[in-house]
């Protein structure tokens, strides 16, 4: 069950049903809360979805999310208390909770390493930040993205995970799902080389063919849309809720 529409100021906290659910407090375009929506769909865990208004928060988010970001998860039987937050924590703790279809390795060595991937992958996203709101930072970019291409090769699988997608795939998956902005921000259609990636447009093609992608899949075109908002002034964040 989703809120639909993104509540914000003045809206009052929605009364979700007492069932044992989890609640995820989220916006539908935030990259990092769609890490938490891919583990939760890789988990087949059934959950509510609140969708947050981030230009005018409500005024009882800071119950749920002391940050005042999502993603933020609620814990059954939970009320008003403060909910697990943090992409990362969340995505680690539903791995563990939830041992069906482990995403991240069970050896220790291997378990720290793909969790340090995940940590070296912050580059991508700061430069990623930097392109939408500075139009500059391409070259760091492309130079943080080739540190994984050059890993796939290490590991010779065609994920991160082997021949499944796991943990560092669904958390990197929503910045590569994201590629076209960068186009359209920096106005230039050609925005990702192939060539010099083919590891990395292989899992792009592949993970765009998993179901749990497929779960929480938005078009290049409708992220584009969303961004085009968002630069004048208008974020539509009900476009796809
Ligand atoms: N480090 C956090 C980052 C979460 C984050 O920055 N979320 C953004 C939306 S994509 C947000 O809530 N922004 C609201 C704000 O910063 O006021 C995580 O991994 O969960």
């Amino acid at each position: 069950m989703s809120s639909g529409k993104h509540l914000g100021k003045g809206s009052s906290k929605p009364v979700l049903p007492d069932d044992g659910k989890l609640r995820l407090f989220s916006m539908r375009f935030c990259p990092y809360a769609e890490r938490a929506h891919l583990v939760l769909n890789a988990k087949k865990v059934p959950y509510h979805t609140v969708y947050i208004n981030l230009t005018e928060k409500p005024e009882w988010l800071v119950e749920v999310s002391p940050l005042l970001k999502v993603p933020a998860l609620q814990l059954p039987g939970e009320k008003g208390e403060p909910s697990l937050i943090e992409s990362l924590i969340i995505a680690e703790y539903l791995d563990e909770k939830y041992p069906q279809n482990p995403l991240l390795p069970k050896d220790p060595l291997k378990r720290a390493e793909d969790k340090i991937l995940v940590e070296r992958f912050s580059a991508v996203t700061n430069a990623f930040m930097k392109i939408l709101f500075h139009s500059t930072g391409l070259d760091d970019y492309w130079l943080a993205l080739e540190i994984f291409e050059k890993e796939l090769v290490k590991r010779g699988t065609p994920f991160f995970g082997g021949d499944r997608p796991g943990f560092v795939d669904y958390m990197i998956w929503p910045w590569l799902e994201r590629l076209a902005v960068i186009g359209f921000i920096l106005e230039d259609s050609y925005n990702f080389d192939a060539k010099r990636f083919p590891r990395i447009a292989n899992l792009i093609d592949l993970l765009k063919a998993d179901d749990v992608v497929k779960s929480f899949y938005a078009t290049p075109e409708q992220h584009i849309e969303f961004w085009r908002g968002r630069k004048s002034g208008n974020t539509n964040y009900d476009l796809l809720a």
